[in-house]
């Protein structure tokens, strides 16, 4: 039987759902109404001020769920930019997402978003709200296969910071910025294990440092007001220095939303913080693995750099995403869920 389109009024949503190492993303193809601004960062503004019932309709139920992803493909302001993205989540609209570039640029040379793809690897220049990273996707007999990005420049913030966690009394964290801002705590430190607690566990000392440091740490950005907030929280194993074994983490971010991959962000934040310690040289490549799914992520600084007045490093990320399937999602007007809901 053909598929063919229900009763339904107003834009059908099309999308495209990969993942990556287990984290969905959901890349928007059609539906959307123009996004207004003359920036990225204008256009995240804009969605959020005027589009948001859209990404309710995308990322929550009964389309979507509580730790659902999305991507948005708008145009960049950028002219070595081939896509500008917004990035969006259960509570807003993120500044930077690793495990999203590594699935866009697979979807980017697969869709034909850049001219010619070139083998051994086709790079795809992507205008994140952080700034412009670069992907670099592996490419051979007309098949694409696993991504690598350089990021946006990425620093430690602060070590060892003091804060007063409800629940837990005082924890010493690290702040890192990988396109966004991390706090970093042992997982230790709540009698946790990030690859066999309970996940409600994790998320509830997560989200508890979460609120700690937004309301007791002051952050800024040397580039955007934008891009100073703290997204979320990764929990370690703690195993911050040199190995070539992997090292587990899991990130909670936004509003208490669970990544299922070892958080391509939270990677590049995590490398900053270890080569700012002096654990890591540049070139030395760690694997990050999800304390969730066990799916990995290498990541290696490349290169020193600065932002404003910090010392940053160049990050590079590497890591595969995969197809999942494709819907386009209607709406009817007697529907009174059809804008979405989530269950806590
Ligand atoms: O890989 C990342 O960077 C993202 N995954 C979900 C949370 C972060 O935005």
């Amino acid at each position: 039987m053909e598929m063919q389109l229900p009763p339904h009024e107003g834009d059908v949503l099309s999308v495209v759902d990969m993942h990556t190492g287990g984290e969905p993303l959901r890349i928007i193809l059609g539906g959307y109404p123009e996004v207004r601004g003359d920036t990225v960062l204008s256009k995240r503004r804009h969605v959020r001020e005027h589009l948001d019932q859209l990404r309710k309709v995308l990322m929550y139920e009964p389309r979507g769920h509580y730790d659902m992803y999305g991507a948005l493909i708008v145009d960049s302001e950028i002219p070595e930019a081939d896509l500008g993205v917004l990035f969006m989540h259960n509570e807003g609209y993120s500044t930077m997402c690793g495990h999203a570039v590594i699935a866009l640029g697979r979807f980017a040379v697969d869709y034909k978003l850049v001219k010619e793809p070139q083998s051994p690897e086709t790079q795809v220049n992507i205008h994140c709200p952080c700034g412009l990273v670069k992907a670099f996707v592996e490419y051979s007999a007309g098949k694409t296969g696993g991504v690598r990005f350089l990021s946006v420049p990425a620093f430690a913030f602060a070590t060892d910071v003091t804060v007063t966690v409800e629940g837990f009394g005082e924890v010493t964290v690290d702040v890192s910025y990988g396109g966004a801002f991390y706090a970093f705590v042992d997982a230790q430190r709540f009698n946790l294990d990030v690859t066999k607690s309970r996940t409600r566990d994790l998320v509830d000392a997560a989200t508890a440092v979460t609120n700690a440091v937004r309301s007791q740490v002051k952050l800024h950005h040397p580039t955007s007001d934008d891009l100073a907030f703290l997204y979320g929280t990764i929990l370690t194993d703690g195993k911050d220095g040199f190995s070539s074994e992997p090292t587990s983490n899991v990130c909670v971010f936004a509003e208490a939303q669970v990544d299922r991959s070892p958080t391509g962000s939270g990677v590049t934040a995590r490398v900053a913080l270890q080569y700012h310690k002096g654990l890591i040289q540049l070139n030395q490549t760690r694997t990050f693995q999800s304390g969730a799914t066990g799916s990995q992520f290498t990541g290696k600084a490349v290169e020193e750099t600065r932002c404003g007045d910090f010392r940053a490093v160049v990050v590079e990320v590497a890591g595969r995403a995969f197809y999942t399937g494709v819907s386009r999602f209607v709406q009817e007007p007697d529907d009174k869920l059809t804008h979405g809901f989530l269950l806590n």
